[in-house]
């Protein structure tokens, strides 16, 4: 059954466009200023926590009795050494709350001009965020910039945000402003949301104006081997990039791997930009975060697709805010995804130094 949910789609959407002004602006104050040096995680920082700070301040409005599973909390901010951070993440997160409310806002959500938060509100917006997850019940899932190696380089990162009911994911939010309109035209225009709720499909629409422009629906076309290519991480520390290549190998793709940071990924299978999805573990323990991959799960199966781990499990979304012992990622449509699966299971039988 396919629950409704259409207020929890209007406010994550207006959430998660909200945040994303704020981190462009972030980048475009901070990164992009000659003063930063390239080491410099302070602007990832400050966009991090301010743009959790308001989109909790809204969740926290529209459905308070609802937990939070986000990446940040607000204790360096409460000690006299962050407090010159501090300062800087509430002026940024008042400033985005207090904008001039766009077609489909409402005052009600705690946006408008006469929303400003004290310091104390927000801190505590932020630190909303730290339900440990579980089983049962209702939760959020928040990363405010996923992918901060991508935002810090001007790649791709996304604002992500999840609605978790009894484990299974039942709404996406991902705000990709770096990501093509349009996959096929990389040097057009720039800035998208991508939503599904379980059960009524998978759908894009543009960043700047999500609420009155009629949405696209995105799925997954069937495609050839020779048009598949693989989606994977910009960063080596995060997947095992040379498992990857056996695996298309293996597939017979002879496309490139197009690598991008953060669940951005996951939007461009959704919409058929040629890929599989596939995130092999690198053998450290790392256990991967339920907000790196709720709202990108539900986003590919609602476009026709099937995630699953390097076993053929679903992601459980139930463990906690990980998802417990890392099996890895697959992603790919329908009729691929078998494909892929026999042959991950297969680079593991044979070449067992790679798994
Ligand atoms: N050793 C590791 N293995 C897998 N994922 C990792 C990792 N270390 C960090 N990550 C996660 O990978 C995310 C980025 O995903 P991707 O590799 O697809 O771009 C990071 O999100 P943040 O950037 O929000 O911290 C982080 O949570
Ligand atoms: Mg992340």
């Amino acid at each position: 059954m396919s629950l409704n949910l259409a207020a929890e789609k209007q406010v994550a959407i207006a959430a998660v466009r909200r945040a994303c002004v704020l981190t462009s602006s972030v980048f475009n104050k901070l990164v992009k200023n000659e003063t930063v040096t390239k080491d410099d995680k302070s602007p990832v920082t400050v966009g991090d926590y301010s743009a959790q700070a308001v989109v909790n301040t809204i969740l926290s409005r529209t459905f308070p009795d609802d937990p939070i599973v986000g990446e940040e909390d607000a204790t360096d901010l409460r000690q006299e050494s962050g407090f010159a951070l501090r300062d800087r993440i509430i002026q940024l997160a008042n400033e985005c709350i207090t904008g001039e409310l766009v077609p489909g806002e409402k005052e009600e959500w705690g946006l408008g001009p006469n929303q400003s938060q004290s310091v104390d509100e927000l801190l505590d917006a932020i630190d909303r965020g730290n339900y440990d997850g579980g089983s049962t019940g209702r939760m959020w899932t928040l990363d405010p910039i996923d992918g901060t190696k991508g935002f810090l380089r001007g790649e791709q990162y996304a604002v992500c945000l999840a609605l978790i009911i009894n484990a299974r994911v039942e709404l996406g939010v991902i705000g990709c402003p770096n990501l093509p309109v349009n996959g096929a035209n990389p040097s057009g225009p720039r800035g998208c949301i991508f939503y599904a709720v379980r059960g009524q499909g998978a759908f894009q629409v543009p960043l700047a104006d999500p609420f009155t422009t009629t949405p696209t629906r995105v799925s997954i076309p069937v495609l050839p081997g020779d048009q598949l290519n693989l989606l994977e991480s910009v960063e080596k520390a995060h997947a095992k990039l040379s498992f990857n290549e056996l695996v298309a190998r293996e597939l017979g793709v002879t496309r490139a791997p197009t690598r991008m940071d953060s669940q951005a990924k996951y939007c461009a299978l959704a919409r058929g930009d040629g890929g599989v999805y596939l995130r092999i573990p690198t053998g450290t323990g790392y256990k991967e975060k339920i907000w790196d991959h709720a709202p990108g799960s539900v986003l590919v199966e609602e476009a026709g697709g099937i995630i699953t781990d390097s076993r053929g499990q679903p992601l459980n979304f139930g463990l906690g805010r990980t998802l417990g012992e890392n099996y890895g990622v697959i992603g790919a449509g329908k009729d691929v995804h078998p494909r892929v699966l026999a042959a991950v299971q297969k680079v593991q039988r044979e070449s067992p130094e790679e798994a």
